[in-house]
């Protein structure tokens, strides 16, 4: 057994986001979403779920809160609903959605817990869509006017900002694979939708210069690791295609400006173009103070004509899967954050993400012996303790996710929390894996 030991300032979180915990979906004056619309439309989510109610945060907040206090973490991740501040989407400001998130920074601040705020996870106000949504550069105005308000409100209580969660599921999944909400599935739409919420993420950084509000900001990408299943030449590009698909798509904008022109070519191929309009490429490439990184998993792929929209295909080799059928890849997010690093360079790196799902099973005395989560995480903490080691500005994790909540279209039945919720009761009951990572915080480290 080995001693793993983080550094002293190392931030241990916990993330979720508005729509998978809040529920109070009408309440204050809050307007509908897409995710309202879509988790309503038949056949979009497992078994007709929706956030409604969710884990109803809105009013168990408190009780989130010593959750998290006890659990030890310095921050926690949460995002705040753009309907709940401006219903239609602009106009008005809705004050008593800016009440809840009031109360949730200041109950988080008194338990010495430091708020890290998402602008921007997935819950665009349907008013918005319905004038296109982020095919629509108006709604970067919209989300820059929203953001404002949010940075004048709670400038010098909210010190770490992340403007968008997964710039990639909001356009390719949401808009080309049609899996999340709106549900289109229109390439060149999912092009447009991408690099315009890129634009947003800019203004709002510059926004955030301007009003030189305190703190740090930056975004969060999902990144993948994925790797060719030989070396030879058609598998190795098959395979760059899929990882540039989820990767240096966004990450090449953000931090040099530029698209990776081997995908520009392929896409055009496809008969999508990039809609940049002049400055727009040195507006997504403002400075931010720290990139956030969500990781789950990786693969290997190879060549294999006409499959899928890069002539790729995953092959199996192995790898034990979490209920999400993702491939347990631990080492993934060793290469992945090592190879950014090298890549995009010293910008400090979040994970404001990782986790896993697995069936869990609630005993009598409402404990959940969840040793494949415990495991998982486990194996994703030594690959950060390797990543510091290596030099890599690794300085923090938020494990995903604080609470059971509603896992977009597969509704209630995925489970990533460290917490159990009880969707009749609401009750909350910590799993083993919440203990375990109490027991990583409080010594700041674990035995191998
Ligand atoms: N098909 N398919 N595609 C693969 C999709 C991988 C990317 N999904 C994520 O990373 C989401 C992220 C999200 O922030 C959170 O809101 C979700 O609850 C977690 C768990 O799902 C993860």
């Amino acid at each position: 057994m080995a001693r793993i030991d983080f550094p002293k300032d190392f931030v241990w979180g916990t993330a979720t986001a508005s729509y998978q915990i809040e529920g109070a979906w009408q309440e204050d004056g809050r307007g509908p979403s897409i995710w309202d619309t879509f988790s309503k439309t038949p056949g979009k989510v497992f078994n007709g779920d929706n956030g409604d109610v969710a884990c109803d945060s809105y009013h168990r907040y408190e009780e989130d809160i010593a959750l998290l206090k006890k659990l030890g973490v310095k921050a926690y991740r949460f995002s705040i609903a753009w309907p709940r501040i401006f219903p239609q989407g602009t106009g008005e400001v809705n004050e008593k959605g800016l009440d809840y998130y009031r109360k949730v920074v200041d109950g988080l601040i008194a338990a010495g817990i430091e708020p890290c705020v998402t602008l921007y996870h997935w819950d665009l106000p349907q008013a918005l869509q319905d004038k296109g949504g982020w095919d629509n550069r108006d709604t970067i105005d919209a989300f820059v006017n929203y953001s404002e308000v949010i940075f004048k409100a709670f400038n010098g209580k909210i010190k770490q900002w992340i403007t968008f969660n997964e710039t990639w599921c909001v356009s390719f999944l949401s808009n080309y694979l049609g899996l999340h909400a709106p549900g289109n599935t229109d390439l060149q739409l999912a092009v447009n939708v991408a690099h315009h919420c890129m634009v947003a993420h800019g203004e709002a950084v510059k926004k955030f210069r301007e009003l030189g509000i305190e703190g740090e900001i930056g975004t969060t990408h999902n990144l993948y690791w994925f790797e060719p299943y030989s070396t030879s030449p058609e598998d190795a590009a098959a395979a760059r295609r899929n990882r540039a698909f989820n990767n240096e798509w966004f990450m090449e904008p953000t931090f040099k400006g530029t698209y990776p022109q081997f995908l520009v070519d392929w896409f055009k191929g496809k008969g999508a173009e990039v809609p940049i309009l002049p400055g727009d490429m040195e507006t997504i490439s403002q400075k931010i103070d720290f990139i956030g990184v969500n990781f789950y998993s990786g693969g290997f792929g190879r060549y294999k004509k006409d499959e899928g929209l890069f002539d790729c295909e995953e092959v199996q080799v192995g790898f034990d899967k979490t209920y999400m059928d993702w491939n347990v890849y631990a080492d993934g997010l060793y290469k992945v954050l090592s190879w950014a690093h090298e890549e995009y360079g010293d910008t400090p790196i979040y994970i404001t993400e990782n986790g896993a799902c697995y069936e869990d099973v609630l005993t009598e005395d409402n404990r959940v012996h969840d040793v494949l989560r415990k495991e998982y995480f486990k194996k994703h903490f030594i690959q950060c303790h390797r990543l510091i080691e290596s030099g890599v500005p690794l300085k923090g994790y938020f494990a995903w996710s604080l609470l059971d909540n509603f896992e977009w279209a597969e509704g209630y039945r995925k489970r990533f929390g460290i917490v159990y919720t009880n969707y009749e009761t609401l009750e909350r009951y910590p799993k083993d894996s919440y203990y375990f990572i109490q027991d990583v915080i409080k010594n700041n480290g674990f035995e191998a």
